[in-house]
C-alpha cells in the first residue's frame, strides 16, 4: 500500500492549455475518427434543419396566411412536421454512430493506464497513493467520454449553427442582426475568465475524488485495524472532512457553473428584447414585413439554445482537459528499464552463483543527504549455497533481496547471476530465474492452486502437489471445502497468517527456480510447522542459491552460511557458530535478548 499521497497539483491556467491536453487524445480517437466526423456531420446538418424552420414560417405568415389560402397553411404545417422529424432521426442517428466506438476509446485508455500501471517501478508506486489512480482508471476515463460524446461534436455544431444562424438573421435584416452580436464581445470575454477559475476547481475536485477514494480504500482494506483498535470515529472523521472539502469544491464549481448559465441565458435575452421592440417599430413604420420579424425572431429563439450551452459544454471540456492531464500524468511515467543491451542467449551457464558488487543504494524519495540504505555491500552466494541475511531492524536486508529481482536499481554497483549482469537480463528471463517470497505474503482473489502456480509458467498440478508439501501446505488445503479449487477472498484475508505465508512460499518454489530470495519466509508460522517447513525447504535448497532473510537461529540453520548486515555494510561472513563466536552484535542479535544493542 502506497505510504504517502502525492501531492495535490493545482494547475494554474497559465501552466496548461486546455485544447493542447485534449489534443493528446487523438491516438485514441484517431481510430475513431470516421464515425465522429460522420455525426458531426449528421448533427450540423439536424442543426441547421432547424434553422429552415424560420424560413417556413415566413412563407407561411407572408404568403398563405396574408392571403387567406387554407390548403397553403396545411401544406407549411406537413413541411414543417417534416422538419421536426428528420431534424429528431438526424440526432438519434449521431448518437447510434458515436455511442459503441466512444466505450471503445474507454475501455482502451483503461487497459493502456492498467499495463502501463503493472510496468512502473515499485518507486512509482511507493509514491503514488492507489485512489489517485482509481479515479484515474474511473472518474476521469468517464469524463473523457462524456467529453468525446457531447462537448466535442456539439462545440462544432453549435459553432456552425451559430454562424449560419447569424448570416441568416444578418440576410433578413442586418441592423437587427447587429443588435444580436452586441453581446457577444462580453460574452467572449466572461467565458475566458470563466475558463480560467474553473480551471483550477475542476482539477481540485478530481484530486480530492482521488484523495477519498484512497481513505474508503484504506478503510475497508485496513478493517481489521480499524474494529481492533476502535477506530471508527478517527475513520469516519478523516472520511468526513475529506468529503466535506470535495462538496465545497463542488460547490464552488456549481456556483461558477450557475454564474456563466446566467450570462449565457440573460445577455442574448436582452438582445432579443432590444431587437423585438427595434422590429416592431419597423413593422410599423412599414420598414419591415411582419414574417420577415417572426422568422427573425424564431431564429433568434432556434440559436437560444446552442449560445446557452456552451457555458455548460466548456464546463464539461474543462473537466475532460483536467482528466486527460491527469490520466497522462500517469502515462508519462517512465516504465521499468528492460534490459541496457539484450544478451544474445547469455543463459549464464557457468555457475558461479550470486555476487552483490559494491551495491549502494538510496531510496529515491529518502530526504536528500540522509545516508544511504546499502553502502558499497559485497557479498557473493555460491552456486546452490543458502546464505542467511542477519541484521538489526532497518539495517537493509529487504531493501537488499528487492534488488535482486530489480523491483530497485542500486545507485551504484551491480547484481551478478552466475556471472550475468542482471541489467543486462531481460527482465522476463531475470524473473524466471529468481523467485521470491516476502515477510507479509499477498495473495489474490483466484484459487489456491491459481496462486501458487503463479510462481511458474505452466506448471502441473504435480508441480502444485510439490510445492504445497514443501510448504507444508497440504494438510491445511486438503480440509478446505474445495481443495486447491477453493476461492480465497481478496488479499487471502479469510486465510490465517501462517496459512498465506506458507501458500506464498509454495509460489516461491513451484517453479524450481535456480535463485530464491526469502524474506523471513516464517516468521507467523508456529514452532513445529516451522520445523516441519524446514526440514521440507532443505530438499529445495540443496539445488538451488538461496538468499534468505533470518531473524530467529531456527531459520539461520537453514543456511549454508550467514551474513551479517549492519549499517549498511556486511559487517561479517561465516557459519552460525563462527558469528556467534566472533561477533557480538550476531550473538545479541540472536539471542532475542532485550538490553541495549551492543553497537
Ligand atoms: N520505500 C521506501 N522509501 C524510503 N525509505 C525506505 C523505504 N523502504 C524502506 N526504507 C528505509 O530503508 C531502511 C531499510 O529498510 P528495510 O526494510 O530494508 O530494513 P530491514 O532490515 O528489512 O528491516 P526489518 O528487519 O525490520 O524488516 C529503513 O530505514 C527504512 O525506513
Amino acid at each position: 500500500m502506497p505510504t504517502e499521497h502525492v501531492p495535490t497539483k493545482e494547475s494554474s491556467p497559465g501552466r496548461r492549455s486546455t485544447v493542447r491536453a485534449l489534443l493528446r487524445l487523438w491516438p485514441y480517437v484517431r481510430p475513431v475518427r470516421a464515425r465522429l466526423f460522420t455525426a458531426a456531420f449528421v448533427a450540423i446538418v439536424a442543426s441547421c434543419l432547424s434553422l429552415v424552420i424560420p424560413l417556413v414560417l415566413k412563407w407561411l405568415v407572408d404568403g398563405p396566411v396574408t392571403a387567406g389560402d387554407r390548403a397553403g397553411v396545411w401544406f407549411g404545417a406537413l413541411y414543417l412536421l417534416l422538419l421536426g422529424i428528420t431534424e429528431a432521426v438526424l440526432f438519434g442517428v449521431r448518437r447510434w454512430l458515436v455511442a459503441r466506438p466512444l466505450a471503445g476509446v474507454e475501455a482502451g485508455m483503461r487497459a493502456d493506464l492498467y499495463r502501463h500501471l503493472q510496468r512502473l517501478p515499485i518507486a512509482f508506486h511507493d509514491r503514488w497513493a492507489s485512489g489517485q489512480l482509481l479515479s484515474r482508471g474511473t472518474t476521469d476515463l468517464m469524463l473523457i467520454r462524456l467529453f468525446l460524446a457531447f462537448p466535442l461534436t456539439f462545440l462544432l455544431v453549435n459553432g456552425v449553427t451559430i454562424l449560419v444562424g447569424y448570416a441568416v438573421l444578418f440576410a433578413q435584416d442586418w441592423t437587427l442582426g447587429l443588435v444580436l452580436l452586441a453581446p457577444v464581445a462580453p460574452m467572449v470575454i466572461l467565458c475566458s475568465l470563466f475558463e480560467r477559475k474553473y480551471t483550477v476547481v475542476t482539477r481540485r475536485a478530481q484530486d480530492q475524488v482521488g484523495d477519498l477514494t484512497t481513505v474508503v480504500e484504506e478503510s475497508v482494506l485496513g478493517i481489521r485495524i480499524v474494529k481492533g483498535f476502535g477506530r471508527h470515529r478517527s475513520q469516519a472523521d478523516a472520511f468526513r472532512n475529506l468529503a466535506e472539502l470535495l462538496r465545497g469544491t463542488e460547490l464552488a464549481k456549481a456556483r461558477l457553473l450557475a454564474w456563466i448559465w446566467a450570462v449565457m441565458t440573460l445577455l442574448p435575452e436582452l438582445a432579443v428584447g432590444a431587437a423585438l421592440v427595434l422590429g416592431t417599430v419597423q413593422v410599423a413604420d412599414g420598414q419591415l414585413s411582419a414574417g420577415t420579424l417572426v422568422a427573425f425572431l424564431a431564429t433568434a429563439l432556434a440559436l437560444r439554445w446552442p449560445v446557452e450551452s456552451i457555458g455548460f459544454l466548456l464546463a464539461m471540456s474543462q473537466e475532460a482537459a483536467t482528466a486527460a492531464e491527469r490520466y497522462f500524468e500517469v502515462m508519462d511515467e517512465p516504465e521499468e528499464e528492460d534490459a541496457l543491451r539484450e544478451e544474445a542467449g547469455g543463459t549464464g551457464e557457468r555457475s558461479t552463483g550470486l555476487h552483490f558488487e559494491n551495491i549502494t543504494f538510496h531510496y529515491p524519495d529518502a530526504p536528500p543527504g540522509s545516508p544511504p540504505v546499502l553502502d558499497g555491500v559485497d557479498l557473493h552466494v555460491r552456486p546452490g549455497e543458502t546464505l542467511a541475511l542477519v541484521g538489526g531492524t532497518g539495517s537493509g536486508k529487504t531493501t537488499l533481496t528487492a534488488l535482486v529481482p530489480r523491483l530497485h536499481e542500486p545507485s551504484a554497483g551491480r547484481i551478478l547471476l552466475d556471472g550475468e549482469d542482471i541489467t543486462l537480463m531481460p527482465r522476463e528471463r531475470l524473473r524466471s530465474l529468481v523467485s521470491v517470497a516476502f515477510e507479509e505474503p499477498t495473495l489474490f482473489s483466484a484459487s489456491i492452486g491459481e496462486n501458487v502456480l503463479m510462481g511458474t509458467a505452466g506448471g502441473t498440478d504435480e508441480d502444485l502437489s510439490r510445492a504445497l508439501s514443501v510448504a507444508q501446505a497440504q494438510d491445511f488445503v486438503g480440509r478446505l471445502p474445495e481443495g486447491a479449487d477453493t476461492q480465497v477472498g481478496e488479499q487471502g484475508l479469510s486465510l490465517s497468517g501462517g496459512q498465506r505465508q506458507r501458500l506464498a512460499l509454495a509460489r516461491a518454489v513451484v517453479g524450481r527456480p535456480r535463485f530464491l530470495v526469502l524474506d523471513d519466509p516464517l516468521s507467523a508460522l508456529d514452532v513445529h510447522t516451522e520445523a516441519k517447513v524446514e526440514a521440507a525447504l532443505r530438499e529445495v535448497l540443496r539445488d538451488t542459491t538461496a538468499l534468505v532473510v533470518a531473524h530467529r537461529p531456527s531459520t539461520v540453520l537453514l543456511a549454508d552460511r550467514v551474513a551479517l548486515l549492519s549499517g549498511g555494510r556486511v559487517a561479517a561472513v561465516g557459519t552460525h557458530h563462527e558469528l556467534l563466536r566472533e561477533s557480538a552484535e550476531y550473538a545479541w542479535l540472536m539471542s532475542g535478548e532485550r538490553h541495549e544493542d551492543p553497537r
